[in-house]
């Protein structure tokens, strides 16, 4: 039975895995926190679609990312309101708070999920660590205390779970059976934890 009260006191964000080709997201700000969100969000969504728009390129590195991304669109001018016509998720990035919470203000009435990098209060959303093996994805959050500790935490996780050649083995199978398995759902659920607590009882060794 699901427990509701279990330890859900301190960390109570919903975790998620966006399809971003299917959105378009909003980066404002084209400096070091700009460079960084872009850089974070095409490592795991590299066909996103994204508009950059910023007063200003500081980080060249935007520009060359540009150039092997038909998907996203850098616009170099100050922020105006009408960028924010038509997109599904927004990241906040550049180097003015005020600027941060009056477009907050304006993202909050349209219903557009915002994530305001130097602001956590005013984030709906943040971005996480991710360890990537195969298809497995695994998203690190530490509730906004320690972005360093998520860092190490996907290190240490990348060094510590099976390599992405055996994971993907092991997804591929199991995708495989899943497909082939016939009988009703009750049925398949049983079957595959069966199939897959074998693979935690190796591991206990
Ligand atoms: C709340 C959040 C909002 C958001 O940005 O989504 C946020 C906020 C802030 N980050 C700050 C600083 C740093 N951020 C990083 C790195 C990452 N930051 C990421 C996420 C998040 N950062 C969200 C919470 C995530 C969580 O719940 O844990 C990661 C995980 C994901 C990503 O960005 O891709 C990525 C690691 C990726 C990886 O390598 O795996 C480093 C370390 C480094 O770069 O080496 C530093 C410097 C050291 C330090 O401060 O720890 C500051 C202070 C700025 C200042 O002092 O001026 C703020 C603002 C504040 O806290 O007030
Ligand atoms: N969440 C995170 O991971 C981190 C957040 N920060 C915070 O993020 C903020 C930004 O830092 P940096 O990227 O280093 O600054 P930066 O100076 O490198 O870049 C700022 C960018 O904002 C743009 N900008 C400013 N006003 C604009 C406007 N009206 N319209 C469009 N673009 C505009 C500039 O043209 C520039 O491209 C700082 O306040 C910093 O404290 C810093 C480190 C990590």
């Amino acid at each position: 039975m699901t427990d509701f009260n279990d330890n859900n006191t301190g960390n109570t964000l919903f975790p998620v895995f966006l399809k971003l080709h299917q959105l378009h997201l909003l980066i404002v700000g084209g400096g070091n926190v700009g460079l960084e969100k872009l850089e974070a969000v095409l490592k795991s969504s590299p066909v996103a679609r994204v508009t950059l728009v910023a007063g200003e390129i500081r980080r060249p590195e935007i520009l060359e990312i540009a150039k092997n991304h038909p998907n996203l669109e850098v616009i170099i001018r100050p922020f105006q309101m009408d960028d924010l016509d038509g997109k599904d998720v927004v990241i906040l990035a550049t180097d003015s708070r005020p600027l941060h919470a009056t477009i907050k203000t304006e993202t909050r009435k349209r219903h557009l999920l915002t994530n305001v990098a130097d602001t956590p209060d005013l984030c709906d959303f943040y971005l996480c660590s991710v360890v990537k093996k195969g298809d497995m994805k695994i998203g690190v959050s530490t509730n906004g205390k320690s972005p360093t500790l998520a860092k190490r935490m996907r290190e240490y996780l990348t060094e510590s779970l099976p390599d992405s050649d055996s994971m993907q083995t092991l997804l591929d199978n199991l995708k495989e059976v899943r497909d082939k398995l016939g009988g009703d759902f009750d049925y398949k659920v049983q079957k595959l934890n069966e199939i897959t607590s074998s693979w935690l009882e190796e591991r206990k060794d």
